[in-house]
């Protein structure tokens, strides 16, 4: 049995879910002649690492404890196990051997996380991102994280295979003339519920509470989580493009911007009104809103549309994205892939998925 050693950072809703879906894929592991191991832990200040012999890492029973830990509110630095850090890069060092796979589940900026992306890179090891900010930033970055095994399927359209496709698309030689979809499950879900009659805030609140938003819901409702996307997916088709290229149009007022996290929601409610204008309005035609992004050869273009409720993008209901691939082979009709596009257990199982195909890469 080979023991793959996982360094991961974030703990959060998606981390949590991935911890308990390697726990509990033993015996798939089992059939490819591996076992992950969690040899490193991190949340934003704090750490548990690994002190025992190499092929146990931590075991099952604290990895439980740790999610019951961190599922209740609690820093990692102050369970019994763990120490305060701040610096993922060390970790890196001290946590891993051959074959390792570091994992970013947060939500950090690149620059925090650039450090130990570069320890990874030298020490050979594996990279598996759902961060979309490490592959927006700089453009070294992305090559850097390129120089290596990597995998970063749930940045986009989260577990559903958009990232895959596009992929075997480009690597057996079709021409890819066009990506179009909705790819926010936060966005598409409070849509669906404004179409419901329910307020915007109140959909926006549902939406954070159960795991679908950005740890800051304004990342979602500025566009940004989606141009970071149509970013990915043009970078992947070789445009070496910027977020400062990209316009978005937020759905919020630009004050809102500065604010505090809590003070924004404290004054969510006052968007609710101009928000259930626009969808009666678009209703009034026959349409509804969907925030659709659009990656070719031409550029990247985000932004809110009323589309007819009868078309592919209308008919989306809750957090499913739809991403269609329009290419030399798939011409006439696209090439579809549709289904939920947030939510930390699929989420979770696209990053294990990665981590599944990192497996038989590195060594
Ligand atoms: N939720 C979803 O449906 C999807 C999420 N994603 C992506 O997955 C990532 C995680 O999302 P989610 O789990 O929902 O977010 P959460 O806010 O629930 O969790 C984020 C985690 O990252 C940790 N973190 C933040 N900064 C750092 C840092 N500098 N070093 C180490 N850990 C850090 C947080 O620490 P602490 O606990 O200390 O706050 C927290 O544990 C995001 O990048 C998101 O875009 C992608 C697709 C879908
Ligand atoms: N906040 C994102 C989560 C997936 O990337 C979304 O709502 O789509
Ligand atoms: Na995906």
């Amino acid at each position: 049995m080979r023991y793959i050693p996982i360094i991961q950072f974030g703990v959060g809703g998606v981390g949590r879910a991935l911890i308990r879906q390697v726990l509990a894929t033993a015996e798939q592991q089992a059939r490819y002649g591996f076992q992950f191991v969690y040899t490193a832990l991190a949340d934003s200040d704090g750490a548990v690492v690994a002190t025992r012999h190499e092929d146990e890492g931590l075991a099952r029973a604290l990895l439980e404890d740790l999610v019951e830990w961190k599922a209740a509110g609690k820093r990692l630095a102050e369970h019994p196990e763990g120490y305060w850090q701040g610096d993922l890069a060390a970790l890196v060092d001290v946590a891993g051997w051959p074959g390792a796979i570091v994992v970013d589940v947060t939500a950090a900026e690149a620059e925090t996380v650039a450090p130990a992306f570069q320890r990874a890179r030298d020490l050979g090891y594996g990279i598996v991102l759902a961060n979309k900010k490490p592959l927006t930033g700089d453009l070294r970055l992305w090559d850097l994280l390129h120089a290596g095994p990597l995998r970063y399927e749930s940045t986009v359209g989260a577990g559903l295979p958009v990232i895959s496709t596009l992929r075997t698309l480009l690597d057996t030689g079709d021409s890819v003339k066009q990506v179009q979809g909705a790819l926010s499950g936060t966005l598409g879900f409070v849509m669906s519920a404004l179409e419901a009659g329910q307020s915007f805030s109140a959909a926006v609140r549902e939406a954070h509470r159960l795991g679908y938003t950005e740890p800051d819901p304004r990342d979602d409702l500025s566009g940004m989580d989606v141009a970071r996307k149509a970013l990915i997916l043009a970078r992947t088709l070789g445009l070496p493009l910027s977020m400062d290229t990209l316009t978005v149009e937020p759905l919020y007022p630009p004050d809102f911007a500065a604010l505090s996290r809590d003070e924004f929601w404290a004054r969510l409610d006052e968007v609710d009104a101009e928000m259930q204008a626009r969808v009666a309005s678009a209703a009034a035609e026959g349409n509804v809103l969907r925030y659709v992004a659009d990656v070719s050869e031409a550029g990247v273009s985000v932004g809110v549309q009323a589309v007819p409720r009868e078309s592919p993008l209308g008919a989306l209901r809750g957090t499913d994205n739809l991403i269609s691939f329009t290419t030399a082979r798939y011409a006439a009709r696209p090439l579809v892939v549709q289904g939920a596009g947030a939510g930390v257990d699929v989420t979770a199982a696209g990053v294990l998925g990665d981590m599944f195909q990192l497996a038989q890469v590195c060594r």
